[in-house]
């Protein structure tokens, strides 16, 4: 059998994806689907980091805060994407991986602080790292920790699973005459404005020279596909 492409990689996970078809909120039969794919790629020996992000259940309360400040907006946004860590972490737990929430903001009784050594050496020891709550500062996103956090634990490669299968010419939800790209560099990404990731990730990245693959996570078998290497998503690189 073929080797993994990557020893170590960053996951970063839209929250948006684990509502599976819910409005809002943790769909059961997404996140164990996730999970499954998870699974796998940590069986293969692969060093696996996530960073999850918080719009599932953001979206749920957006209503609400409306007209707030945008920096509390935001710490109610970091404090969803903690939640999200702990139903992964336990979904794992379930199917024999484990899996170590780290968070950004202090809420030491209910998950560990982000503490880089720890979190290398629960990646050395094969434990799943989850990170939660982005960056632990407002007006950042879960893909600029997921850019972060990357960096920081030398992650070969951030893969970016989300709700279309890769870098489009523009929002393909929105111009159905969009088309893919197989490969495109960060200063293009970020030129053209292209609004699959934010600006910041994409400078973060570039800078690190960290190469980010963004591939859908509904289609069946796309992340162990990214993983061995073989032709799936989109590259964006230097
Ligand atoms: N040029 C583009 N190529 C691909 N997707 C794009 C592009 N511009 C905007 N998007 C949108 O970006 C989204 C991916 O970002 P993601 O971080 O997973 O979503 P969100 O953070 O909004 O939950 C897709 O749902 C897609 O509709
Ligand atoms: O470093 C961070 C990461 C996240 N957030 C907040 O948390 C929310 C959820 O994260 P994100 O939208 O990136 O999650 P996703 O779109 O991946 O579900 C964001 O809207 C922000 O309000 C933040 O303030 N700082």
């Amino acid at each position: 059998m073929s080797k993994p492409a990557y020893k170590r990689v960053l996951l970063k996970l839209s929250g948006e994806a684990l509502m599976g078809d819910d409005p809002y909120g943790i769909n059961r039969s997404t996140i164990e689907r996730m999970v499954a794919d998870v699974a796998e790629v940590a069986q293969l020996g692969v060093e696996l980091a996530i960073v999850i992000g918080g719009g599932n259940i953001f979206r749920g309360v957006a209503p609400g805060a409306q007209g707030m400040d945008r920096a509390t907006a935001d710490y109610m946004g970091m404090l969803a994407t903690v939640m999200n860590a702990l139903a992964l972490a336990d979904a794992m737990r379930h199917v024999g991986i484990t899996a170590r929430v780290m968070s950004a903001i202090g809420i030491e009784q209910v998950v560990e602080p982000y503490v880089r050594p720890k979190a290398l050496q629960y990646l050395e020891e094969g434990k799943v790292v989850v990170f939660a709550a982005g960056t632990g500062n407002p007006f950042f996103t879960t893909d600029t920790a997921a850019a972060l956090r990357g960096s920081e634990i030398s992650a070969e490669i951030v893969l970016k699973a989300t709700k279309v299968d890769g870098v489009y010419t523009a929002d393909p939800k929105k111009d159905p005459n969009a088309t893919l790209f197989h490969t495109i560099t960060f200063d293009e990404a970020i030129a053209k404005h292209l609004q699959v990731m934010d600006a910041t990730a994409f400078a973060l990245c570039r800078d690190q020279k960290l190469p980010i693959k963004v591939f859908s996570i509904t289609k069946p078998g796309a992340l162990m596909r990214v993983i061995m290497g073989e032709d799936e998503g989109t590259l964006v690189h230097v």
